[in-house]
């Protein structure tokens, strides 16, 4: 059972970094998400057949799609999830060259179920606010978490966010698994965790 005052601490959190996140305009978007990718590719570190999960951008998160794009040409494994059920961690299917996507939920878009598997190195994971500890916030629902629980490896998480989403202090519960980066368009933060 989660603990109820961290619950409506993060509640409120929630609140405050979705409003941060809204209110960007259209053109700062697209020059953070592309800042975002030109430091994920100068400063992160993986090995060319390492596995990169990425994600469907959802209304106004921070779009990684530059960045899934040149991981796809450069011929990198990349998987995007899949909502299995409210308490399943997430389905993460490859996403092959030329293989069309479809609708997966919550107006993300997936590879189709057919597709195969792959356990991720390094998980780029969307996020509604962030602390200087590298302590995430999520959506609530808890599905990222659940999803590195049942992980064989603990994959090199890289959260992507638009600064503006900096939260002040996250209280962190026994499942919530910091963050080894944050990228923003200010720059890249290493939280000097497990690596
Ligand atoms: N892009 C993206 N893909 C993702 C996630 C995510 O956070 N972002 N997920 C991470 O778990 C999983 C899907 N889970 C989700 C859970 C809730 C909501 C959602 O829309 N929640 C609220 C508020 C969202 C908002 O307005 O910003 C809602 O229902 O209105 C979306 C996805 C897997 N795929
Ligand atoms: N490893 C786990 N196993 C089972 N349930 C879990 C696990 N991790 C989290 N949960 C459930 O998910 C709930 C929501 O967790 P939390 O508030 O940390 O979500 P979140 O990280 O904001 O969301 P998301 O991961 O979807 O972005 C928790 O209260 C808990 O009930």
């Amino acid at each position: 059972m989660a603990d109820l005052a961290i619950e409506e601490a993060k509640a409120g959190l929630r609140k405050q970094a979705h409003a941060a996140r809204a209110g960007l305009s259209p053109g700062e978007r697209q020059d953070a998400a592309a800042a975002v990718a030109a430091l994920f590719f100068e400063q992160v570190a993986y090995n060319p057949e390492d596995v990169i999960a990425g994600y469907w951008r959802i209304r106004d998160e921070l779009d990684c799609q530059p960045i899934l794009v040149q991981l796809l040409d450069s011929g990198q494994k990349v998987v995007l999830p899949v909502v299995q059920g409210a308490d399943a961690p997430l389905d993460l299917r490859l996403w092959e060259a030329d293989q069309p996507l479809y609708e997966a939920g919550f107006g993300t878009l997936a590879p189709s179920d057919l597709a195969p598997r792959a356990e991720p190195d390094l998980v780029l994971m969307p996020l509604l606010g962030f602390d200087r500890a590298g302590t995430r916030l999520g959506y609530g629902g808890g599905y990222y978490d659940r999803t590195l629980a049942a992980l064989g490896k603990k994959p090199l998480l890289v959260g992507l966010a638009f600064a503006a989403q900096e939260v002040d202090h996250i209280p962190r519960e026994p499942h919530d698994i910091p963050l080894d980066a944050v990228i923003t368009e200010q720059g890249v933060r290493f939280f000097g965790t497990s690596v």
